[in-house]
C-alpha cells in the first residue's frame, strides 16, 4: 500500500506530531536519563553517548530484561545461567535476533540488578544485549557480579574497546563477518585484549562469510589466543554445511548452534 500523505485531510492549524525516527545507529542507552548528564564517548570505530550519574545519584544501567534460563552459546553452553539483558546497541546487524533490545527498558539500580541475580540461585551469569558495552557503567556491573562470586561472561559485538573489562570475566567477543552489514565495526585492536578463557564468535550467513572468517583465523592467528566459535546464521546456512566445511578444511575453531533455539525457538525471556 502507498503511504498517504500526512495530515492531507485536516484543516491547517491542526498538526500532527511527527513519528520520532530514530537515526540508523541511534542507541536508546544513550538517551538522557533524568538524572544523569550526557557524555560523548567516542573510539576509532564508533561514537555512542553515555550517562554518567550526578554525584550521590546510585548507579544506574537501562535494562531491557533479566531472565533465568539455560546458556544457550558458548563455553558455558548448557549451565543454568541468569541472563541480564542490557538495553541499546550502536550496530545494526541484519541478522540481529535482539532487536527487541535497542530501544525502551528500565533504568535500575546496580546493586538491585545484583540482587535479582543472585535471588536465582545460579553460578553463571550473562551480561548480553545489545551491546552491553554501550553503557559505560557497565564495566561496574561486570565487577560487582565478579565480586559477588558469580562466574560471568559478556556478549559483546567486537566493535567497542574491551581493553577495560574486568579480568575475571569471560568475554564472548564477535567478529563480525561481511553479511552482518558491519565488519567494517571491528576493533581490530581488541584482539590484544583477550585472554585465554576468552571466546571469539562468527556468526556465518554464507560460504563467503565462512571464508571471510577461515582466512581472518589463519590470518591473526585467532586460534592461538582463545577458543574460536562458528555459527551458523538460522535459516540463511544449512547447520550441516557449515560443520562439513569446517571438518573439510580441518578448521582449529568449535561449531555451536545455539541451544536455546532449539529449545525455545526463539522466544525473548530464554
Ligand atoms: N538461553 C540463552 N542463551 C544465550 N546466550 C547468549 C544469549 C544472548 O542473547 O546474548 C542468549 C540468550 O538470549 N538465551
Ligand atoms: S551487535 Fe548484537 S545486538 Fe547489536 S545489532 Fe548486532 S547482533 Fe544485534
Ligand atoms: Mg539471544
Amino acid at each position: 500500500m502507498l503511504a498517504r500523505r500526512r495530515s492531507s485531510r485536516l484543516p491547517p492549524n491542526i498538526r500532527v506530531p511527527r513519528r520520532q525516527a530514530w537515526p540508523r545507529n541511534a542507541c536508546v542507552a544513550c538517551s538522557r536519563s533524568p538524572q544523569a548528564e550526557v557524555r560523548s564517548v567516542s573510539d576509532s570505530s564508533t561514537s555512542v553517548a553515555d550517562t554518567t550519574p550526578d554525584a550521590g545519584v546510585a548507579e544506574r544501567l537501562r535494562i531491557t530484561e533479566i531472565f533465568h534460563s539455560i546458556q544457550g552459546e558458548a563455553d558455558a553452553i548448557g549451565w543454568r545461567t541468569v541472563f541480564v539483558r542490557l538495553t541499546g546497541c550502536p550496530l545494526r546487524c541484519v541478522w540481529c535476533d535482539t532487536e527487541y533490545s535497542f530501544y525502551g527498558g528500565n533504568w535500575r539500580d546496580i546493586d538491585d540488578i545484583v540482587a535479582e541475580v543472585a535471588s536465582h540461585g545460579a553460578k553463571h551469569v550473562c551480561v548480553t544485549g545489545g551491546e552491553p558495552l554501550a553503557q559505560k557503567r557497565c564495566q561496574i556491573l561486570l565487577r560487582k557480579l565478579c565480586d559477588a562470586g558469580f562466574d560471568v561472561s559478556l556478549e559483546t559485538s567486537g566493535a567497542l574497546d574491551v581493553s577495560e573489562v574486568d579480568a575475571r570475566v569471560r568475554k564472548v567477543m564477535d567478529l563480525k563477518a561481511p553479511d552482518s552489514g558491519e565488519a567494517r565495526r571491528n576493533l581490530w585492536s581488541n584482539l590484544d585484549h583477550l585472554l585465554p578463557h576468552d571466546q571469539v564468535k562468527v556468526v556465518i550467513a554464507s560460504r563467503a562469510d565462512y571464508e571471510w572468517a577461515r582466512d581472518k583465523v589463519a590470518e591473526v592467528g585467532l586460534d592461538r589466543r582463545c577458543m574460536v566459535l562458528f555459527s551458523p546464521v538460522h535459516g540463511a546456512v544449512q547447520p550441516r554445511e557449515l560443520a562439513e566445511w569446517i571438518i573439510e578444511d580441518k578448521l582449529p575453531v568449535r561449531f555451536q548452534l545455539q541451544l536455546h533455539k532449539l529449545l525455545w525457538n526463539d522466544e525473548p525471556g530464554h
